[in-house]
Parts: structure tokens; C-alpha cells; sequence
């Protein structure tokens, strides 16, 4: 990960060097009367990783969701590199290109190989041909440690591996940045692990991240910044040591508690 900058003393946000790669600016969105995104603004820079956590339901998939446009906004912008978030047509192709997703289903593609998972996207969207598709994704599959199962069904493999395919499928398209919306909460707790690893290998080669999770073992290793959000609102972000150690709002407080408790 690149080194730090002294975070301005007026700020509890650990500001790194790069410049703004996802830019959220007074973002809404409802489900009728549910007001599910309320006033949302945050930056998230290059080779930034920011951990994303929360109670259930206050917004945080919707908030992943609204950044690769699964969902639209009701109001606020969002640009990704400087462009502004399009709703249909090249741009939204683009977009997908630039924004990798990791589900907490892995939503690998049943009657496809773990290779053939991995080189779609490239050989369809990205036009490459299927010798360099399958020559990166053998590459990939070889980084997160599942290169051995290529040519497996992903029913073959465990949940623990279905996911590291799922990583190398989104790293194929060489985004931007990635969003991982709770990546190991379908695991197993022996497969929790192995994943945990691989996404931290990814923060420190610098991969720009925005991960929704309750592993805040995780979030104390890997994350610049901690975003908070409770009811719709980002109600505190900050550094994972300062808003673990040291959580400001009542919100945080109950929530950590409660965590903790498990
Ligand atoms: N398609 C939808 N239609 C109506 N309401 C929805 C829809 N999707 C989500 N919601 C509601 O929006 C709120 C926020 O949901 P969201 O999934 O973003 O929360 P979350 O913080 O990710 O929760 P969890 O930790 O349980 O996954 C919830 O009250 C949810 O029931």
C-alpha cells in the first residue's frame, strides 16, 4: 500500500496519497418511504482500502450496489476516475470494466470451468484473445492459489475456492478498483481465512478496495479507513485503530459492543 499522508488535524480521516478514484457526493437513494442512502459523501482514493461496516440494513450493500450501478440513485453523483457514473449503453460496459464485484454468493457460472469463469469477460468484452485470456487467468488462478482446480466445475471446488475464482474473474478485467459486498459470509470458518489472505494480499499490492464485512479482523489489518454507516447515513469514518479503539458515536459504540460479543 503507498504511504500515508498526515491526515489534516481538523480530520479523523486518514488521507492517503493518490488521487480521488470513487467519488460519492450527496448521494440518495430510496425504497419508497425507506430512505436507504441518505446524503452520502465520501472519496475513496487510489490504493485506498476502505472497510464498510454496519447493522444490518443500514445501506451498506445498497451503497456497493449504487457504485457499480446495480442500483440507481435517486439523487448525488458518482464518478469513477474522474467520470460520471452512466446509466445504460458503452459507458456502462465500460463502467463494469473498470469496477470489479465480489458477491457473497461468488455468482461463478455453474456449467462453466474455474478457467473458462475466469477468461469470459476478458474474450467477450475485452476482446483478448483466448491465448492471453486463459495465459492471464492461469496467472491470476496461480495468485490466489487456485490455479491446480482450472479445470474443475466450480461445484467441484469448496467455498473457500469458489471464491478466490470469483477474485481472480473480477481482477481479470484489470479494474480500477474492486467492491467485495460480505465476500466470506456464505464460508464456512475454516474457509473465512484462506479468502481473508488473498484480500489482504490485494491491499498491499495496492489494489484500490471497498469492502463490506463483519470480519473487523480484517478491517484492523488491511483498511485505511473504516466507514461506518447506521440507518442510511455515514455516521463516522474513520482510521480502523482510532474508530475501534476509540469510536465516537453511540451508534458505533452499541455496534461494537454487540459485536464483540459473538
Ligand atoms: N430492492 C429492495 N427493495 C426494497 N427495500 C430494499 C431493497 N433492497 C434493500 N432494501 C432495504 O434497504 C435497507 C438497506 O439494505 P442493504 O442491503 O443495503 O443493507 P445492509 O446494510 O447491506 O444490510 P445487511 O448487513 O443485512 O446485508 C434494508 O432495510 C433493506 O430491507
Amino acid at each position: 500500500m503507498p504511504p500515508a499522508d498526515i491526515a489534516p488535524a481538523t480530520s479523523n480521516i486518514s488521507v492517503r496519497r493518490g488521487e480521488p478514484l470513487v467519488v460519492i457526493d450527496h448521494v440518495d437513494k430510496h425504497y419508497g418511504e425507506l430512505h436507504v442512502l441518505n446524503d452520502i459523501t465520501t472519496v475513496v482514493n487510489r490504493g485506498e482500502v476502505v472497510v464498510v461496516i454496519g447493522p444490518s440494513g443500514s445501506g451498506k450493500s445498497t451503497l456497493c450496489r449504487a457504485i457499480n450501478r446495480l442500483e440507481t440513485i435517486d439523487s448525488g453523483t458518482i464518478t469513477i476516475d474522474g467520470e460520471v457514473l452512466p446509466d445504460e449503453g458503452a459507458g456502462l460496459a465500460k463502467l463494469r470494466a473498470d469496477v470489479g464485484m465480489v458477491f457473497q454468493s461468488f455468482n461463478l457460472f455453474a456449467h462453466k470451468t474455474v478457467l473458462e469463469n475466469v477468461t469470459l469477460a476478458p474474450i467477450k468484452v475485452k476482446r483478448m484473445s483466448r491465448k492471453d485470456a486463459e495465459a492471464k487467468a492461469m496467472e491470476l488462478l496461480e495468485r490466489v492459489g487456485v490455479a491446480n482446480q482450472a479445470k474443475k466445475m466450480p461445484a467441484q471446488l469448496s467455498g473457500g475456492q469458489q471464491q478466490r475464482v470469483a477474485i481472480a474473474r473480477s481482477l481479470a478485467m484489470n479494474p480500477k478498483v474492486i467492491l467485495m459486498d460480505e465476500p466470506t459470509s456464505a464460508l464456512d470458518p475454516e474457509m473465512i481465512n484462506e479468502v481473508l489472505d488473498v484480500m489482504v494480499g490485494l491491499a498491499e499490492q495496492g489494489m484500490t478496495m471497498i469492502v463490506v464485512t463483519h470480519e473487523m479482523g480484517f478491517a484492523r489489518r488491511a483498511a485505511d479507513r473504516v466507514l461506518f454507516m447506521a440507518d442510511g447515513r455515514i455516521v463516522e469514518e474513520a482510521a480502523p485503530a482510532q474508530f475501534f479503539d476509540h469510536p465516537q458515536s453511540d451508534r458505533a459504540k452499541d455496534f461494537l459492543s454487540k459485536i464483540l460479543e459473538h
